[in-house]
C-alpha cells in the first residue's frame, strides 16, 4: 500500500477532469488525476471526435454535390475504408500516449486505476494486479467520472449484445442493416453517419427525433434521413429483442410489428459513472447523478454541501449539461474556486461570477451534426414559455438569404430567434441548415451578453454571408 498527498485529487481524466486539474495547477496548487481507462475520456475516443470524423466526409461530399462546377468533379462514392481510417486517427487509435504526455508536461501525476472515495478527502486507487494506492487531498476531491450509455430493461436486449454509442463509434465494418432505438442526438447523428456509409437504417424514435429542439429541427432531420433512405418510425417502441444464432437481431415492437437487423444500436440516454466510486462512504447513493451547488460542490439531500464542502462534481456526472464544452466550462469554474477557497480569496459565485457556471442554466450552445446541422443556444420557444417568460418568436427562411443561395444550390434551412419581450434580449436561437455550425457563436454571445436588440442593429453582418439572417430577423422583429 502506497500513500500520497496532493492539494486536489480528480477522479476521471475525461475532458472535464483534465481541465479541472489543469486549472488547479495553474492556480499554484498540486493536483493528481485518477483514470481507469484512457486519459481523454469518452469524448476523445468514443464520442465527440470520432463521431464527427465519421460524419464529416459524407458532409463534405454532400456539400460539393450541391454546387455546380464542383459537382461535376465528384465522380466516385464515399470511400468507406478511408472514412473509418480517418475516424481511427481522430480516436488516436484508442491510445492515450499524447494525453499522458500532456499531463506529464503540465505536472499532473496520473494514477491509473479505479478511484473510490473511502472517507473524507481520501481516494483509494485500485490499479493493475489489484495494487491499491491511497491518495489524500488537502483541499478537495473532484468527481469527473462522466457517464455511460443507458441500456434499458427490455426483454432480451442485453442478451442480444446491442451496440451502444461506443460500438457504433468504433465500428470496424458497416452493418448491412442497422436498427436504432432512440431519436435523440446520438441516434440522429449515427443514423446520418451509417446511412451515408451504406447501411440500411431503421430508427425507432418513440418520442420523435430531437424532441428537445425546436420542432422544425426534428422535421428537417427526419426529412433528410428519409431522403437518405432511413426508415424513421415515429412513435415506434421496442418491446423485446432477440438475436438468432446467425447473428440476426429481431426487434418486436409494442404494436406487434417486427424489425430485422444485423446490429442494434441503443441510444436512449446516459447513466452516471457513480456505481463504484465509494459514494456510500459519504452518505450518497451509488449509481445516482450528483447534485451540486453553483460552484459544483456536491450537496446532500438537504441541499447543503457534504461535510465542509471538500467534494465537487463536474461534467456529465452532475447532469447539468451533458456536453464536453459545457463540462469544461464547469471545470474552469471548479478549478478556480478550489484555488480561491484554498488561498482564502474571495469566491465569486454570484450570477455570471467567475466561479459560477451560470451559462449552464439558459445559455448552452449545441451543434447536432446531422444533415442539416442543427445549431442552437439557450431556450427553445417551448422551454421559454414553460419558464414563464413573455416571448416573441421570429422565424426566417435561411434559404432566402443571398449568402445561403450562394453557398449551395437549393439551400434549405430555418432560423428562429426567441426574444424575451420584457427585457428585449434574445434568450434562444436555433439554426437548421447546411454548415450552420460555425454561425452559432454569434448567437451564444448575444444570449450570454444579453445584448439589447437595439444594439444588435449595430452589429452588421458582412455581405453576402449566411449571417445576414441576423439582419433579416431584426427587420422581421421591427425597430
Ligand atoms: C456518441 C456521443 C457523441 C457525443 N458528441 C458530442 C459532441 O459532439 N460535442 C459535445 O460537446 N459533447 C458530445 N458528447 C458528450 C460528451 O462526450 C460528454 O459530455 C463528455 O465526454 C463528458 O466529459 P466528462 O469528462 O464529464 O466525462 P467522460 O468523457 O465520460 O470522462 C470520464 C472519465 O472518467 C473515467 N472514470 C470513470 N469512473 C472512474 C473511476 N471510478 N476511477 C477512475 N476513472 C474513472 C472514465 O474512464 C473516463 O475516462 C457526445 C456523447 C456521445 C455518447
Ligand atoms: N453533437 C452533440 O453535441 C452530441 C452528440 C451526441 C451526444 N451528445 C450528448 O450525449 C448525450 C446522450 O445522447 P443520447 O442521444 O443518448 O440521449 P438523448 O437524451 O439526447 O436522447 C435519448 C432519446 O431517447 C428517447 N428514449 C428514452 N428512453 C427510450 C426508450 N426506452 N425507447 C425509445 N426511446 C427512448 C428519449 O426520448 C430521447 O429522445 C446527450 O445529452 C447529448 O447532449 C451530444
Amino acid at each position: 500500500m502506497d500513500a500520497t498527498t496532493y492539494d486536489v485529487i480528480v477522479i476521471g481524466a475525461g475532458p472535464v477532469g483534465e481541465n479541472v486539474a489543469d486549472r488547479v495547477v495553474q492556480g499554484g496548487l498540486s493536483a493528481a488525476i485518477v483514470e481507469r481507462e484512457l486519459v481523454g475520456g469518452e469524448c476523445s475516443y468514443w464520442a465527440c471526435m470520432p463521431t464527427k470524423a465519421l460524419l464529416r466526409s459524407a458532409a463534405a461530399l454532400r456539400a460539393a454535390r450541391q454546387v455546380p462546377g464542383a459537382r461535376e468533379a465528384v465522380t466516385g462514392d464515399l470511400d468507406v475504408a478511408a472514412v473509418l481510417h480517418r475516424r481511427d486517427s481522430f480516436a488516436s487509435q484508442w491510445k492515450d500516449d499524447g494525453q499522458v504526455a500532456w499531463l506529464e508536461q503540465v505536472g499532473i501525476p496520473l494514477h491509473r486505476g479505479q478511484g473510490r472515495i473511502t472517507s473524507a478527502r481520501t481516494v483509494e486507487v485500485t490499479g493493475d494486479n489489484a495494487v491499491k494506492t491511497t491518495l489524500t487531498a488537502r483541499h478537495a476531491v473532484v468527481i469527473a467520472t462522466g457517464s455511460g450509455a443507458l441500456v434499458p430493461d427490455l426483454a432480451g436486449l442485453r442478451e442480444a449484445a446491442p451496440w451502444t454509442s461506443r460500438e457504433a463509434v468504433a465500428a470496424t465494418a458497416v452493418p448491412r442493416r442497422l436498427a436504432i432505438i432512440g431519436g435523440g442526438v446520438v441516434a440522429a447523428e449515427m443514423a446520418t453517419a451509417f446511412a451515408a456509409l451504406g447501411a440500411s437504417v431503421t430508427m425507432l424514435a418513440r418520442d420523435g427525433v430531437l424532441p428537445l429542439a425546436e420542432p422544425f429541427a426534428g422535421e428537417r432531420v427526419i426529412e433528410s434521413l428519409r431522403d437518405a433512405g432511413v426508415s424513421v418510425r415515429l412513435g415506434a417502441e421496442a418491446g423485446s429483442v432477440q438475436r438468432d444464432d446467425d447473428g440476426t437481431v429481431h426487434v418486436t415492437l409494442t404494436d406487434g410489428g417486427q424489425i430485422e437487423a444485423d446490429e442494434l444500436l441503443v441510444a436512449v440516454g446516459r447513466t452516471p459513472n457513480t456505481q463504484d466510486i465509494g459514494l456510500d462512504h459519504v452518505g450518497l447513493t451509488p449509481g445516482a447523478w450528483l447534485a451540486v451547488d453553483d460552484t459544483m460542490r456536491v450537496v446532500g439531500p438537504d441541499g447543503a454541501p457534504i461535510d465542509d464542502g471538500w467534494l465537487y462534481a463536474a461534467g456529465d456526472v452532475n447532469r447539468r449539461v451533458l456536453l464536453t464544452h459545457q463540462g469544461k466550462y464547469q471545470a474552469r469554474a471548479v478549478g478556480d474556486v478550489i484555488v480561491a477557497r484554498a488561498k482564502g480569496e474571495a469566491v465569486e459565485d454570484g450570477r455570471w461570477g467567475r466561479h459560477a457556471a451560470t451559462a449552464d442554466e439558459r445559455a448552452v450552445p449545441q451543434v447536432v451534426f446531422t444533415e442539416p446541422e442543427i445549431a442552437s443556444v439557450g431556450l427553445t420557444a417551448a422551454a421559454a414559455e414553460a419558464a414563464g417568460l413573455r416571448i416573441r418568436v421570429i422565424d426566417y427562411d435561411l434559404g432566402a438569404i443571398a449568402g445561403a443561395a450562394l453557398h449551395a444550390d437549393g439551400y434549405r434551412g430555418d432560423a428562429r430567434m426567441v426574444v424575451d419581450e420584457d427585457r428585449k434580449v434574445i434568450v434562444g436561437f436555433t439554426l437548421a441548415g447546411p454548415d450552420v455550425a460555425e454561425l452559432l457563436h454569434a448567437a451564444t454571445i448575444a444570449v450570454v451578453g444579453e445584448v439589447p436588440l437595439d444594439r444588435l442593429w449595430h452589429a452588421v453582418p458582412a455581405y453576402p454571408t449566411v449571417s445576414e439572417v441576423w439582419l433579416r430577423l431584426l427587420e422581421a422583429y421591427g425597430r
